[in-house]
């Protein structure tokens, strides 16, 4: 099964508005139209001018997070039709930095993903151990767990994309080898066939993230089970960010 390889940027709570169009712009400049599917997830407060700057472009814009009602009395949150009017096409679902800083519990963290997919945007659903958990030798539990978050209901494959990011890998500097990205991903590709079924399995993208850079990139991304990255820091910037998506065409 050929999957298009996708990588993603996730700005988290880094620049301003000025410095968030700029890099916009200089990512939907330079993006590939074909081979790869690029997206950036600018902080919320900018996701309506980052649209505007990549309109006409092929990048796809993507949400950090989303609240899963309709609309309401939840004060500070943001629903998916809001982020739906600005042009949003996916939104990430159980990043470590929520999980483990934030304290989003896993029944919230289902409760989005559920909400996203039935809204028909694409979730990208992080998972992965943290050290001491890939130490005591549970780190396919620990995804295995993560993944069982998604309903089976989830049943398009185009729109159901998984991150691996091994929790010491994110911002550290240290990346997975390619055969610790390998072994996790073809896991979690096995994990899914069981939990689906094979050609669902086959056809969900998995992305890798966590110090992936332009100078790693093409590594990870040959992999047989790697179908792109889900870029932190090296995303900051257009042309490291462009590097790396171009190691996956
Ligand atoms: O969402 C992105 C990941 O947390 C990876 O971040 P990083 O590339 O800075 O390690």
């Amino acid at each position: 099964m050929a999957r298009t390889k996708f990588v993603a940027g996730n700005w988290k709570m880094n620049t301003n508005k000025a410095a968030a169009v700029a890099l916009a712009k200089g990512v939907a400049d330079g993006a590939p139209k074909s081979g790869v599917e690029v997206g950036i997830c600018p902080p919320f407060v900018y996701l309506d001018a980052v649209s505007a700057a990549i309109a006409g472009s092929p990048v796809l814009l993507g949400a950090q997070d989303v609240y899963f009602e309709k609309d309401g009395a939840f004060t500070g949150e943001v629903s998916l039709a809001m982020l739906k009017d600005l042009g949003v096409k996916f939104v990430l679902t159980g990043h470590s930095e929520r999980r483990h800083v934030i304290k989003e519990p896993a029944e919230l963290v289902a409760k989005k993903a559920q909400a996203i997919y039935d809204a028909g945007l694409t979730v990208v659903h992080c998972v992965g151990e943290k050290l001491e958990e890939r130490d005591a030798g549970t780190t396919f539990a620990v995804c295995q767990k993560q993944i069982e978050e998604l309903a089976t209901s989830l049943t398009d494959a185009k729109r159901v994309v998984i991150a691996y990011e091994p929790v010491w890998a994110i911002g550290t500097g240290r990346t997975a080898s390619d055969e610790q990205a390998q072994e996790v991903h073809a896991f979690i590709r096995d994990f899914m066939g069981k939990r689906w079924n094979k050609d669902f399995a086959d056809a969900v993208r998995i992305q890798y993230g966590g110090s992936m850079k332009p100078d790693n990139a093409k590594g990870l991304l040959g992999q047989k089970d790697v179908d792109g990255g889900l870029i932190g820091g090296a995303a900051l910037k257009a042309d490291s960010f462009l590097a790396i998506a171009k190691a996956g065409l």
